[in-house]
Protein backbone atom coordinates (compact mmCIF):
# COMPACT_ATOMS: atom_id res chain seq x y z
CA UNK A 1 0.00 0.00 0.00
CA UNK A 2 0.89 3.50 -0.55
CA UNK A 3 2.69 4.64 2.58
CA UNK A 4 0.97 7.68 3.22
CA UNK A 5 -2.89 6.45 2.47
CA UNK A 6 -4.76 4.97 5.41
CA UNK A 7 -4.91 1.23 4.98
CA UNK A 8 -8.61 1.02 6.05
CA UNK A 9 -9.15 3.57 3.28
CA UNK A 10 -7.00 1.91 0.55
CA UNK A 11 -9.25 -1.57 1.29
CA UNK A 12 -12.50 0.19 1.11
CA UNK A 13 -11.45 1.90 -2.25
CA UNK A 14 -9.89 -1.30 -3.54
CA UNK A 15 -13.46 -3.09 -3.04
CA UNK A 16 -15.26 -0.64 -4.70
CA UNK A 17 -13.19 0.33 -7.66
CA UNK A 18 -11.75 -3.59 -8.39
CA UNK A 19 -10.35 -3.08 -11.57
CA UNK A 20 -9.89 0.55 -11.75
CA UNK A 21 -8.18 0.66 -8.29
CA UNK A 22 -5.04 0.19 -9.84
CA UNK A 23 -5.33 3.80 -11.59
CA UNK A 24 -6.98 5.29 -8.74
CA UNK A 25 -3.94 4.28 -6.46
CA UNK A 26 -1.39 5.12 -9.18
CA UNK A 27 -2.96 8.81 -9.39
CA UNK A 28 -1.56 9.23 -5.73
CA UNK A 29 2.26 9.05 -7.30
CA UNK A 30 1.56 12.46 -9.38
CA UNK A 31 1.50 15.67 -8.03
CA UNK A 32 -1.59 17.65 -6.82
CA UNK A 33 -3.44 19.50 -9.42
CA UNK A 34 -3.09 23.04 -8.57
CA UNK A 35 -5.54 25.96 -10.03
CA UNK A 36 -6.70 29.66 -10.09
CA UNK A 37 -10.13 30.57 -11.29
CA UNK A 38 -10.05 34.19 -12.44
CA UNK A 39 -12.40 36.72 -11.17
CA UNK A 40 -14.72 37.68 -13.70
CA UNK A 41 -16.10 40.27 -11.56
CA UNK A 42 -13.32 41.99 -12.31
CA UNK A 43 -10.76 40.75 -15.73
CA UNK A 44 -12.34 38.58 -18.12
CA UNK A 45 -10.25 35.21 -18.99
CA UNK A 46 -8.26 36.38 -21.97
CA UNK A 47 -7.32 39.30 -20.40
CA UNK A 48 -5.40 37.69 -17.13
CA UNK A 49 -3.99 35.18 -19.32
CA UNK A 50 -2.33 38.06 -21.26
CA UNK A 51 -1.30 40.21 -18.25
CA UNK A 52 -0.07 37.31 -15.47
CA UNK A 53 3.29 36.26 -16.07
CA UNK A 54 2.22 32.54 -14.90
CA UNK A 55 2.24 29.53 -16.96
CA UNK A 56 -2.33 28.87 -17.60
CA UNK A 57 -3.68 26.29 -19.06
CA UNK A 58 -7.62 26.19 -19.14
CA UNK A 59 -9.31 23.60 -16.69
CA UNK A 60 -11.81 22.28 -19.24
CA UNK A 61 -15.21 22.46 -16.91
CA UNK A 62 -14.97 26.09 -15.76
CA UNK A 63 -14.50 28.82 -18.62
CA UNK A 64 -13.06 30.44 -16.14
CA UNK A 65 -10.87 28.46 -14.24
CA UNK A 66 -6.90 27.34 -15.32
CA UNK A 67 -4.45 25.00 -13.84
CA UNK A 68 -1.20 26.41 -12.86
CA UNK A 69 2.21 25.86 -11.34
CA UNK A 70 2.47 26.28 -7.48
CA UNK A 71 6.32 27.43 -8.04
CA UNK A 72 4.62 30.38 -9.82
CA UNK A 73 3.25 31.63 -6.27
CA UNK A 74 0.03 33.10 -7.71
CA UNK A 75 -0.85 34.06 -3.97
CA UNK A 76 2.08 35.52 -3.20
CA UNK A 77 1.47 38.24 -6.46
CA UNK A 78 -0.03 42.00 -6.43
CA UNK A 79 -2.80 40.59 -8.71
CA UNK A 80 -4.08 38.15 -6.23
CA UNK A 81 -4.11 41.40 -3.52
CA UNK A 82 -6.37 42.93 -6.57
CA UNK A 83 -8.43 40.11 -6.64
CA UNK A 84 -8.15 38.89 -9.89
CA UNK A 85 -8.68 35.22 -8.88
CA UNK A 86 -8.93 32.87 -6.39
CA UNK A 87 -6.32 29.78 -5.86
CA UNK A 88 -8.92 27.00 -5.71
CA UNK A 89 -8.19 23.44 -6.40
CA UNK A 90 -9.48 22.16 -9.94
CA UNK A 91 -12.00 19.74 -9.29
CA UNK A 92 -13.74 22.44 -7.05
CA UNK A 93 -14.41 25.02 -9.71
CA UNK A 94 -17.02 22.42 -11.32
CA UNK A 95 -19.67 23.48 -8.74
CA UNK A 96 -20.86 27.12 -9.39
CA UNK A 97 -21.18 26.42 -13.33
CA UNK A 98 -23.73 23.24 -12.63
CA UNK A 99 -25.82 25.40 -9.88
CA UNK A 100 -25.32 28.38 -12.43
CA UNK A 101 -26.82 31.51 -10.34
CA UNK A 102 -28.50 33.76 -12.76
CA UNK A 103 -28.30 37.33 -12.14
CA UNK A 104 -31.05 38.75 -9.96
CA UNK A 105 -31.90 35.14 -8.10
CA UNK A 106 -31.14 34.11 -4.21
CA UNK A 107 -28.96 32.14 -3.60
CA UNK A 108 -27.40 30.97 -0.84
CA UNK A 109 -23.61 29.21 0.35
CA UNK A 110 -24.80 27.31 3.35
CA UNK A 111 -20.94 25.92 4.35
CA UNK A 112 -18.83 28.66 2.43
CA UNK A 113 -16.00 29.52 4.19
CA UNK A 114 -13.07 30.43 2.77
CA UNK A 115 -15.20 30.95 -0.25
CA UNK A 116 -14.11 29.11 -3.35
CA UNK A 117 -17.06 28.76 -4.59
CA UNK A 118 -19.33 31.52 -2.79
CA UNK A 119 -16.71 33.88 -4.96
CA UNK A 120 -17.62 31.80 -8.11
CA UNK A 121 -21.54 31.52 -7.51
CA UNK A 122 -21.11 35.42 -7.00
CA UNK A 123 -19.38 36.01 -10.49
CA UNK A 124 -22.54 34.18 -12.00
CA UNK A 125 -24.45 36.64 -10.53
CA UNK A 126 -22.91 39.48 -11.52
CA UNK A 127 -23.65 41.92 -9.05
CA UNK A 128 -27.43 41.40 -9.26
CA UNK A 129 -29.75 39.27 -6.48
CA UNK A 130 -28.72 37.98 -3.40
CA UNK A 131 -26.17 35.94 -2.06
CA UNK A 132 -25.80 34.81 1.23
CA UNK A 133 -22.50 33.41 2.50
CA UNK A 134 -22.73 31.44 5.27
CA UNK A 135 -20.32 29.70 7.67
CA UNK A 136 -20.41 28.02 11.17
CA UNK A 137 -17.20 28.77 12.29
CA UNK A 138 -16.11 32.15 13.67
CA UNK A 139 -12.65 32.05 12.33
CA UNK A 140 -13.40 30.57 9.12
CA UNK A 141 -16.03 32.99 8.62
CA UNK A 142 -14.17 35.86 8.93
CA UNK A 143 -11.92 34.44 6.19
CA UNK A 144 -14.68 33.80 4.17
CA UNK A 145 -15.57 37.69 4.55
CA UNK A 146 -11.96 38.82 3.50
CA UNK A 147 -12.18 36.80 0.49
CA UNK A 148 -15.92 38.23 -0.67
CA UNK A 149 -14.31 41.63 0.21
CA UNK A 150 -10.32 41.12 -1.92
CA UNK A 151 -12.99 39.90 -4.94
CA UNK A 152 -15.02 42.64 -4.92
CA UNK A 153 -18.59 40.81 -4.49
CA UNK A 154 -21.26 43.93 -3.31
CA UNK A 155 -24.38 42.00 -3.25
CA UNK A 156 -23.03 39.41 -0.52
CA UNK A 157 -24.23 38.88 2.93
CA UNK A 158 -21.54 36.89 5.06
CA UNK A 159 -23.31 35.45 8.27
CA UNK A 160 -21.65 33.26 11.02
CA UNK A 161 -24.92 30.96 11.39
CA UNK A 162 -25.92 26.87 12.14
CA UNK A 163 -28.08 26.10 9.62
CA UNK A 164 -30.84 25.77 12.03
CA UNK A 165 -30.87 29.20 12.82
CA UNK A 166 -30.90 30.10 9.31
CA UNK A 167 -33.70 27.55 8.10
CA UNK A 168 -35.60 29.21 10.92
CA UNK A 169 -35.36 32.76 9.47
CA UNK A 170 -35.16 31.83 5.69
CA UNK A 171 -38.31 29.25 5.12
CA UNK A 172 -38.57 28.51 1.08
CA UNK A 173 -36.54 31.66 0.55
CA UNK A 174 -33.88 30.44 -1.97
CA UNK A 175 -33.78 29.96 -5.55
CA UNK A 176 -30.26 28.10 -5.38
CA UNK A 177 -28.55 26.41 -2.40
CA UNK A 178 -25.01 24.84 -2.52
CA UNK A 179 -24.39 22.40 0.25
CA UNK A 180 -20.58 22.24 -0.38
CA UNK A 181 -20.24 19.89 3.01
CA UNK A 182 -17.79 19.00 5.52
CA UNK A 183 -16.85 15.34 4.81
CA UNK A 184 -13.68 13.22 5.56
CA UNK A 185 -12.14 14.89 2.84
CA UNK A 186 -10.48 11.55 1.07
CA UNK A 187 -9.89 13.57 -2.35
CA UNK A 188 -7.62 16.25 0.04
CA UNK A 189 -5.17 13.34 0.57
CA UNK A 190 -2.33 14.21 -1.97
CA UNK A 191 -3.30 17.85 -1.38
CA UNK A 192 -3.33 18.16 2.17
CA UNK A 193 -1.18 15.21 4.45
CA UNK A 194 -2.54 16.22 7.65
CA UNK A 195 -6.34 15.31 6.11
CA UNK A 196 -4.56 11.56 5.65
CA UNK A 197 -3.51 11.88 9.22
CA UNK A 198 -6.98 13.24 10.67
CA UNK A 199 -8.99 10.39 8.54
CA UNK A 200 -10.14 7.59 10.68
CA UNK A 201 -12.50 4.67 9.04
CA UNK A 202 -15.48 6.11 11.35
CA UNK A 203 -15.03 9.85 10.07
CA UNK A 204 -17.27 9.27 6.65
CA UNK A 205 -20.08 7.48 8.79
CA UNK A 206 -19.98 10.42 11.50
CA UNK A 207 -19.92 12.89 8.41
CA UNK A 208 -22.70 11.28 6.64
CA UNK A 209 -24.86 12.08 9.87
CA UNK A 210 -23.81 15.95 10.07
CA UNK A 211 -24.82 16.14 6.30
CA UNK A 212 -28.31 14.84 6.97
CA UNK A 213 -28.64 17.50 9.46
CA UNK A 214 -27.41 20.49 7.20
CA UNK A 215 -29.46 18.97 4.21
CA UNK A 216 -32.49 19.24 6.07
CA UNK A 217 -32.06 22.19 6.84
CA UNK A 218 -31.10 23.80 3.01
CA UNK A 219 -34.37 21.49 1.41
CA UNK A 220 -36.34 23.87 4.02
CA UNK A 221 -35.08 27.01 2.78
CA UNK A 222 -35.05 26.14 -1.13
CA UNK A 223 -38.11 27.68 -3.17
CA UNK A 224 -40.34 24.94 -4.67
CA UNK A 225 -38.86 25.12 -7.98
CA UNK A 226 -35.67 25.80 -6.64
CA UNK A 227 -32.48 23.98 -7.24
CA UNK A 228 -29.69 22.53 -4.35
CA UNK A 229 -26.55 21.68 -5.27
CA UNK A 230 -24.95 19.08 -2.70
CA UNK A 231 -20.89 18.60 -3.39
CA UNK A 232 -18.12 16.97 -1.15
CA UNK A 233 -14.39 16.42 -1.44
CA UNK A 234 -15.00 13.10 -0.54
CA UNK A 235 -14.91 9.30 -2.02
CA UNK A 236 -16.53 7.76 0.58
CA UNK A 237 -20.43 6.45 -0.43
CA UNK A 238 -21.82 6.61 2.90
CA UNK A 239 -21.27 10.45 2.23
CA UNK A 240 -22.39 10.74 -1.51
CA UNK A 241 -24.96 8.32 -3.10
CA UNK A 242 -26.15 7.23 0.08
CA UNK A 243 -26.90 10.81 1.23
CA UNK A 244 -28.58 11.35 -2.30
CA UNK A 245 -30.73 8.06 -1.72
CA UNK A 246 -31.77 9.36 1.52
CA UNK A 247 -32.48 12.89 0.55
CA UNK A 248 -34.34 11.44 -2.75
CA UNK A 249 -36.63 8.90 0.39
CA UNK A 250 -36.68 11.51 2.79
CA UNK A 251 -38.57 14.41 0.75
CA UNK A 252 -39.84 13.33 -2.80
CA UNK A 253 -40.53 16.70 -4.03
CA UNK A 254 -37.10 16.03 -4.51
CA UNK A 255 -35.67 15.16 -7.65
CA UNK A 256 -32.23 14.43 -9.46
CA UNK A 257 -31.15 16.57 -12.21
CA UNK A 258 -29.16 14.58 -13.92
CA UNK A 259 -25.56 16.46 -15.24
CA UNK A 260 -23.06 16.32 -17.98
CA UNK A 261 -20.94 13.47 -18.45
CA UNK A 262 -18.29 15.43 -20.32
CA UNK A 263 -14.58 16.77 -19.46
CA UNK A 264 -13.97 13.30 -17.48
CA UNK A 265 -16.82 13.41 -15.12
CA UNK A 266 -18.14 9.83 -14.28
CA UNK A 267 -21.43 8.79 -13.06
CA UNK A 268 -21.89 8.32 -9.51
CA UNK A 269 -22.89 4.85 -8.98
CA UNK A 270 -26.39 3.44 -7.91
CA UNK A 271 -25.24 0.86 -6.35
CA UNK A 272 -23.04 2.16 -4.01
CA UNK A 273 -26.13 4.21 -2.32
CA UNK A 274 -29.19 1.69 -2.10
CA UNK A 275 -29.10 1.01 -6.09
CA UNK A 276 -32.08 3.63 -7.10
CA UNK A 277 -31.35 4.18 -11.15
CA UNK A 278 -31.85 8.57 -11.02
CA UNK A 279 -28.66 8.14 -8.70
CA UNK A 280 -26.48 7.68 -11.68
CA UNK A 281 -27.59 11.70 -12.72
CA UNK A 282 -25.26 12.66 -9.77
CA UNK A 283 -21.37 12.66 -11.22
CA UNK A 284 -18.13 11.76 -9.63
CA UNK A 285 -14.63 13.18 -10.79
CA UNK A 286 -11.91 10.90 -9.86
CA UNK A 287 -8.53 12.12 -9.77
CA UNK A 288 -7.43 8.89 -12.08
CA UNK A 289 -9.81 10.26 -14.71
CA UNK A 290 -9.49 14.16 -14.78
CA UNK A 291 -6.71 16.16 -13.65
CA UNK A 292 -8.20 17.36 -10.64
CA UNK A 293 -8.22 15.47 -6.52
CA UNK A 294 -11.69 14.83 -6.78
CA UNK A 295 -15.69 15.73 -5.74
CA UNK A 296 -18.63 14.36 -5.51
CA UNK A 297 -21.68 16.67 -6.94
CA UNK A 298 -25.42 15.68 -6.92
CA UNK A 299 -28.21 18.49 -8.61
CA UNK A 300 -31.32 18.11 -7.25
CA UNK A 301 -34.62 20.39 -7.61
CA UNK A 302 -37.61 20.64 -5.65
CA UNK A 303 -40.77 20.47 -7.59
CA UNK A 304 -43.12 22.78 -7.74
CA UNK A 305 -44.60 26.24 -10.09
CA UNK A 306 -41.43 28.39 -8.67
CA UNK A 307 -43.39 30.65 -6.12
CA UNK A 308 -41.44 31.04 -3.10
CA UNK A 309 -43.31 31.38 0.34
CA UNK A 310 -40.32 32.91 1.86
CA UNK A 311 -40.00 36.40 3.62
CA UNK A 312 -41.16 39.23 1.41
CA UNK A 313 -38.17 42.02 0.35
CA UNK A 314 -37.95 45.33 2.38
CA UNK A 315 -36.69 45.96 5.60
CA UNK A 316 -37.58 47.98 8.94
CA UNK A 317 -37.67 51.45 8.94
CA UNK A 318 -34.11 53.43 9.43
CA UNK A 319 -33.20 54.68 6.50
CA UNK A 320 -35.12 58.09 7.12
CA UNK A 321 -33.36 58.10 10.57
CA UNK A 322 -29.73 57.66 9.13
CA UNK A 323 -30.32 60.09 6.04
CA UNK A 324 -29.05 63.25 8.36
CA UNK A 325 -26.42 61.41 9.02
CA UNK A 326 -24.70 61.05 5.49
CA UNK A 327 -23.76 64.27 4.80
CA UNK A 328 -20.15 63.44 4.78
CA UNK A 329 -20.64 60.42 2.52
CA UNK A 330 -22.40 62.56 0.18
CA UNK A 331 -19.40 65.30 0.43
CA UNK A 332 -16.86 62.57 -0.03
CA UNK A 333 -18.54 61.30 -2.76
CA UNK A 334 -18.59 64.30 -4.80
CA UNK A 335 -14.90 65.15 -3.93
CA UNK A 336 -13.70 61.40 -5.10
CA UNK A 337 -15.99 59.83 -7.35
CA UNK A 338 -16.82 60.18 -10.94
CA UNK A 339 -19.68 57.36 -10.27
CA UNK A 340 -21.55 57.22 -6.96
CA UNK A 341 -22.09 53.35 -5.90
CA UNK A 342 -26.22 52.93 -6.22
CA UNK A 343 -28.45 51.11 -3.98
CA UNK A 344 -30.32 50.98 -0.17
CA UNK A 345 -27.85 52.69 2.07
CA UNK A 346 -28.04 51.76 5.70
CA UNK A 347 -26.35 52.53 8.63
CA UNK A 348 -24.88 49.83 11.29
CA UNK A 349 -23.75 52.03 14.02
CA UNK A 350 -21.16 54.60 11.96
CA UNK A 351 -20.55 51.93 9.83
CA UNK A 352 -22.46 52.42 6.45
CA UNK A 353 -23.45 49.51 4.06
CA UNK A 354 -24.82 49.18 0.72
CA UNK A 355 -27.40 46.64 0.96
CA UNK A 356 -28.19 44.16 -1.96
CA UNK A 357 -31.57 44.44 -2.95
CA UNK A 358 -34.47 42.47 -1.33
CA UNK A 359 -31.98 42.16 1.32
CA UNK A 360 -34.08 40.09 4.44
CA UNK A 361 -34.11 41.71 8.24
CA UNK A 362 -30.93 40.18 9.66
CA UNK A 363 -31.84 41.31 13.18
CA UNK A 364 -31.21 38.87 15.49
CA UNK A 365 -28.34 36.55 13.42
CA UNK A 366 -24.62 37.10 13.60
CA UNK A 367 -23.26 39.10 10.45
CA UNK A 368 -20.11 39.56 9.54
CA UNK A 369 -21.34 42.32 6.58
CA UNK A 370 -24.87 42.75 5.64
CA UNK A 371 -23.86 44.42 2.70
CA UNK A 372 -21.08 46.17 0.41
CA UNK A 373 -19.51 47.82 3.37
CA UNK A 374 -18.91 51.40 2.22
CA UNK A 375 -16.76 52.77 5.17
CA UNK A 376 -17.45 54.55 8.47
CA UNK A 377 -18.63 57.27 9.77
CA UNK A 378 -15.78 59.35 11.52
CA UNK A 379 -16.27 62.79 13.59
CA UNK A 380 -17.12 65.32 10.55
CA UNK A 381 -15.52 63.18 7.98
CA UNK A 382 -16.40 59.94 5.98
CA UNK A 383 -13.75 57.37 5.91
CA UNK A 384 -13.93 54.61 3.28
CA UNK A 385 -13.54 50.85 3.40
CA UNK A 386 -11.36 48.74 1.90
CA UNK A 387 -14.31 47.03 0.58
CA UNK A 388 -15.31 50.06 -1.29
CA UNK A 389 -11.57 49.94 -3.08
CA UNK A 390 -11.71 46.35 -4.27
CA UNK A 391 -15.79 46.56 -5.70
CA UNK A 392 -15.31 49.86 -7.95
CA UNK A 393 -13.01 50.44 -10.66
CA UNK A 394 -10.31 53.52 -11.76
CA UNK A 395 -13.25 55.00 -13.55
CA UNK A 396 -15.41 55.59 -11.03
CA UNK A 397 -13.11 57.97 -9.05
CA UNK A 398 -10.80 60.90 -9.93
CA UNK A 399 -7.77 60.29 -8.07
CA UNK A 400 -5.73 57.75 -8.79
CA UNK A 401 -2.30 56.02 -8.55
CA UNK A 402 -1.40 53.33 -10.83
CA UNK A 403 1.84 51.34 -10.81
CA UNK A 404 2.58 48.42 -12.59
CA UNK A 405 3.27 45.26 -11.00
CA UNK A 406 6.50 45.10 -11.51
CA UNK A 407 6.91 48.30 -9.76
CA UNK A 408 8.73 48.18 -6.37
CA UNK A 409 6.22 50.74 -5.04
CA UNK A 410 3.59 48.17 -5.28
CA UNK A 411 5.41 45.76 -2.70
CA UNK A 412 5.90 48.60 -0.53
CA UNK A 413 1.95 49.69 -0.66
CA UNK A 414 1.20 46.20 -0.06
CA UNK A 415 3.49 46.29 2.90
CA UNK A 416 1.90 49.28 4.29
CA UNK A 417 4.37 52.20 3.70
CA UNK A 418 3.94 55.39 2.38
CA UNK A 419 4.75 56.10 -0.96
CA UNK A 420 6.60 59.49 -2.12
CA UNK A 421 4.32 61.25 -4.54
CA UNK A 422 3.03 64.60 -5.86
CA UNK A 423 -0.56 64.91 -6.93
CA UNK A 424 -4.28 66.28 -6.02
CA UNK A 425 -4.75 65.74 -2.05
CA UNK A 426 -7.36 63.58 -0.88
CA UNK A 427 -8.71 60.28 -1.16
CA UNK A 428 -6.72 58.21 -3.83
CA UNK A 429 -7.02 55.05 -5.29
CA UNK A 430 -3.70 52.95 -5.22
CA UNK A 431 -4.52 50.56 -8.51
CA UNK A 432 -1.73 47.85 -9.88
CA UNK A 433 -2.01 47.80 -13.44
CA UNK A 434 -5.07 49.54 -13.26
CA UNK A 435 -7.02 47.43 -10.94
CA UNK A 436 -7.61 48.75 -7.37
CA UNK A 437 -5.70 47.76 -4.43
CA UNK A 438 -6.70 50.03 -2.32
CA UNK A 439 -6.99 53.74 -0.54
CA UNK A 440 -3.79 56.32 -0.40
CA UNK A 441 -4.42 59.84 0.79
CA UNK A 442 -2.39 61.86 -0.96
CA UNK A 443 -0.94 64.87 1.04
CA UNK A 444 1.35 67.35 -0.06
CA UNK A 445 4.39 64.76 -1.00
CA UNK A 446 3.41 61.76 -0.20
CA UNK A 447 0.88 59.28 -0.63
CA UNK A 448 -0.44 58.14 2.69
CA UNK A 449 -1.06 54.36 3.08
CA UNK A 450 -4.51 52.83 4.10
CA UNK A 451 -3.81 49.41 3.00
CA UNK A 452 -5.37 47.70 6.13
CA UNK A 453 -3.07 46.71 8.58
CA UNK A 454 -4.48 42.94 9.10
CA UNK A 455 -3.42 42.35 4.92
CA UNK A 456 -0.09 44.14 4.86
CA UNK A 457 2.40 41.60 3.69
CA UNK A 458 5.13 41.05 5.96
C1 LIG B 1 -15.89 21.81 2.38
S1 LIG B 1 -15.85 23.19 3.43
C2 LIG B 1 -16.50 24.48 2.44
C3 LIG B 1 -15.58 25.00 1.38
C4 LIG B 1 -16.15 26.18 0.63
N1 LIG B 1 -17.44 25.84 0.04
C5 LIG B 1 -15.24 26.69 -0.46
O1 LIG B 1 -15.46 26.40 -1.63
O2 LIG B 1 -14.30 27.45 -0.15
C6 LIG B 1 -17.16 22.87 4.55
C7 LIG B 1 -17.44 23.95 5.58
O3 LIG B 1 -18.53 23.54 6.39
C8 LIG B 1 -18.34 24.05 7.69
N2 LIG B 1 -19.14 23.28 8.67
C9 LIG B 1 -18.72 22.43 9.62
N3 LIG B 1 -19.75 21.97 10.33
C10 LIG B 1 -20.85 22.54 9.84
C11 LIG B 1 -22.23 22.46 10.17
N4 LIG B 1 -22.68 21.68 11.14
N5 LIG B 1 -23.08 23.20 9.45
C12 LIG B 1 -22.65 23.98 8.45
N6 LIG B 1 -21.36 24.07 8.10
C13 LIG B 1 -20.48 23.36 8.78
C14 LIG B 1 -16.85 23.91 7.90
O4 LIG B 1 -16.41 24.83 8.89
C15 LIG B 1 -16.29 24.24 6.51
O5 LIG B 1 -15.92 25.58 6.42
Amino acid sequence: MHHDLPAAFCQRMQALLADEFAAFYQSYEEPRTYGLRVNTLKITPAELVSLAPFALTPVPWATDGFYCLEEQRPGKHPYHAAGLYYIQEPSAMAAAPLLAPQPGEFVLDLAAAPGGKATHLAAFMQGQGLLIANEVHPARAKILSENIERLGVKNCIVTNETPPRLAERFPAFFDRILVDAPCSGEGMFRKDPAACQEWTQDAPRQCAARQREILADAVRMLKSGGWLLYSTCTFAPEENEEIVDWLLAAYPDLAVVPLPHNHGFASAVPAWGGGRSDLAGAVRLWPHKLRGEGHFLALLRKQGEGKGTGIRPGRKEGKRRADSRLKDYLAFCREFFTTVPEGDLQLFGDHLYLLPPGAPPLDGLKILRPGWHLGWLAKNRFEPSHALAMAITAKDVRYTADYSAADDAVWRYLRGEALPRQGEKGWTLVTVDGYPLGWGKQSADSLKNHYPKGLRWL
